[in-house]
């Protein structure tokens, strides 16, 4: 049956697909069909217990019969309540049979749910930042809203009509024997709302196209609203960004509230029509009794036996829509599980670098097609502070991206001591290069378990010593319930400089031989950036520290200066040899307020 409510084609394992440069191309392009298979069970046992459902389906009409044509011509009030009694008994296993039937589709569609969503999850996560970056959130909530659809489509409605078609043939067969001068009437029945069901599936099908860009528009628009909600309260100019939501609501509106229309028309329908068809059967039934070709008690209960007939192709035609949006939603899914995702990390536990970065003749490339990066050869470390500088949009974040593994080289070669990072997963390069971006985003919660997160295995005095060493502890500190504290969604209650503090610290938990930070300095106040700047020359004798920076004061104490010049070429210097060039001052005057710590307030153990 899910053949007839997903896409068959998409439920056949997809071929083997060509492995791209990552090795993974398409590594979640079977999870449908996976889950449909676990799924499988599930219907096939709803579908066995569809048979007796459907004779028990027939009592009923039967019962019906039995009455008019043996007891009431009879006065026989026993045999009335012996089967009364009896089909009581029989009602409640079909209610119990029904229940279970309920429950083996809610377990199909459950589990679709589950496989498909944590596909879906882990192939978000899994995907290479750039193809990331270019999806919007809103399009990822409508793909988790998807799965949904998916779900529906098997343990809603639209199943159990499905799996009623089974009493159709049931009900016809008996309608043949009890009251065949009435079966024509209900094969036209039938046909016709068979042909206006298929005629509705295709209406609703052309319709959803248009529909559906209209809810993506829309969805865009909502979060982007959303995500941007402080922003328009400061600047106070939401007229336009309400204008520009109302455009898109009500383009949606308009779409949707047409299609719910034709679906209306076809559901009030489909119930018009089956009452004309009864009348229809009681009309013929008459005439057949007048002429004594049935009973009284035949047409009873053939009346009951056509809702049963009738009743589950008149349901399809009402829920045609949910079908087509369980179609577009698997197909959409599909589309999105068979793009490409990074290597799965190796869990090979390799000797651990000592963190000296290197790049081969390297050139990056975007889609759009600048070109940040051309044929650019370096070496970093091990070991030693590092400043990328650059004038805004040179590519100095695209370098930091790509030396963290982030983004993956359109040419060359980009090595950790011996090891190519082109062989690791993401996760794999983590626990060796640890990397602070431009934006910090910080999930709600307790303090301590977020940071917690990055290093389950760090003790409380570690979490510590990796706050005092970011600046973090002394404002935390300060905090009613300290470590405790819970902050809202993004950090909500803390202030840009403290999250960054906070962001550092789950990098120094982190401890990885190669650190890169991106504007670490910007939201700092100048005794932060002081302190910060210590830390990291401290950091810096033991491990490779990368800062990309605007700040001279920063740049002044670097070892060794890398100038993105913004045409793809790179420029290596000394601060001494740069700084006059670049920011017109010289080192000393830069560094004059930058000294090394005289006590030793680096915690080893967090570095
Ligand atoms: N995801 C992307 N897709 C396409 N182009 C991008 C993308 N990210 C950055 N760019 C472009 O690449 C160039 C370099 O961007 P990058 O973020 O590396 O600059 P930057 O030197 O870090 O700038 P800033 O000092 O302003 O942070 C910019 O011109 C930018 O428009």
């Amino acid at each position: 049956m899910i053949k007839y409510l997903l896409p068959s084609s998409l439920l056949q394992a997809p071929p083997e697909s060509g492995e791209a440069s990552t090795g993974q191309t398409g590594s979640y392009a079977t999870a449908i069909h996976t889950a449909s298979a676990g799924a499988w069970q599930h219907v096939r046992m709803a579908a066995w217990l569809s048979l007796p459902i459907g004779l028990l389906g027939l009592l009923p009409s039967l019962f019906v019969l039995q009455v008019y044509n043996r007891v009431i011509s009879r006065g026989g009030n026993a045999t009335l309540i012996a089967m009364v009694a009896g089909v009581l008994v029989f009602l409640g296993i079909e209610w119990w049979l029904r229940r279970k039937r309920a429950k083996a589709l809610r377990e199909a569609g459950a589990e679709i749910d589950y496989h498909v969503s944590q596909a879906l999850l882990a192939s978000m996560l899994q995907r290479p930042l750039l193809t990331l970056e270019q999806r919007p959130a809103s399009q990822w909530l409508q793909l988790f809203r998807d799965v949904g659809a998916m779900r529906s489509s098997i343990s809603g409605g639209l199943a159990g009509a499905f799996m009623d078609i089974p009493m159709v043939l049931l009900a016809l067969i008996v309608i043949g024997i009890v009251a065949w001068p009435v079966l024509p009437v209900i094969l036209v029945a039938m046909v016709i709302l068979g042909i206006l069901a298929w005629w509705w599936a295709d209406e609703v099908r052309t319709g959803r196209v248009e529909e559906i860009a209209q809810a993506r528009a829309l969805d865009r628009t909502t979060t982007e609203v959303c995500n941007a909600r402080t922003t328009l309260k400061v600047l106070g100019h939401d007229q336009a960004v309400r204008q520009t939501w109302q455009t898109s609501y009500d383009q949606w509106l308009t779409e949707s509230f047409s299609k719910n229309g034709e679906l209306e028309n076809a559901r009030e329908a489909s119930t018009m029509l089956l009452s004309f068809f009864s009348i229809a059967v009681i009309t013929v039934g008459a005439i057949a009794i007048n002429s004594q070709w049935m009973s009284i008690g035949s047409l009873m209960a053939v009346n009951l036996l056509a809702s049963k007939a009738l009743g589950p192709i008149a349901q399809l035609a009402g829920n045609w829509r949910s079908l087509a949006r369980a179609h577009d939603a698997t197909r959409r899914l599909q589309t999105v599980l068979q793009e490409p995702v990074e290597p799965a990390p190796q869990n090979l536990q390799l000797p651990r670098p000592q963190g000296r970065l290197r790049l081969e003749q390297v050139s990056f490339q975007y889609h759009a097609g600048h070109t940040p990066l051309e044929q650019v050869s370096l070496e970093m470390g091990p070991g030693g502070l590092h400043a990328i500088v650059g004038r805004n949009g040179a590519g100095k974040s695209t370098l930091g991206k790509l030396l963290a593994g982030l983004y993956r080289p359109t040419e060359g070669h980009l090595f950790i001591d011996e090891y190519d990072l082109a062989q690791f997963s993401r996760v794999d390069i983590g626990q060796w290069i640890g990397c602070l971006s431009q934006q910090v985003y910080w999930f709600s919660g307790p303090i301590i378990e977020s940071l917690r997160m990055v290093n389950e295995s760090a003790t409380d005095a570690q979490i510590v010593a990796a706050c005092q060493l970011s600046g973090a502890h002394s404002f935390i500190s300060r905090l009613p319930q300290g470590y405790q504290t819970t902050l809202g969604e993004g950090g909500a209650g803390l202030s840009a400089g403290e999250l960054r503090k906070l962001a550092l610290a789950q990098l120094f938990l982190r401890n990885p031989s190669v650190l890169i930070l991106d504007e670490p300095s910007s939201d700092l106040d100048f005794e932060s950036e002081t302190a910060l700047l210590q830390a990291l020359l401290k950091i810096a004798s033991k491990h490779t520290v990368v800062v990309i920076t605007h700040s001279v004061r920063v740049a002044s104490v670097a070892q060794k200066i890398y100038h993105v010049c913004g045409d793809g070429q790179l420029e290596v210097g000394t601060p001494q040899q740069l700084l006059p060039k670049l920011f017109g001052v010289r080192p000393a005057q830069a560094s004059e307020h930058t000294q090394t710590p005289a006590s030793d307030t680096l915690q080893e153990e967090a570095a």
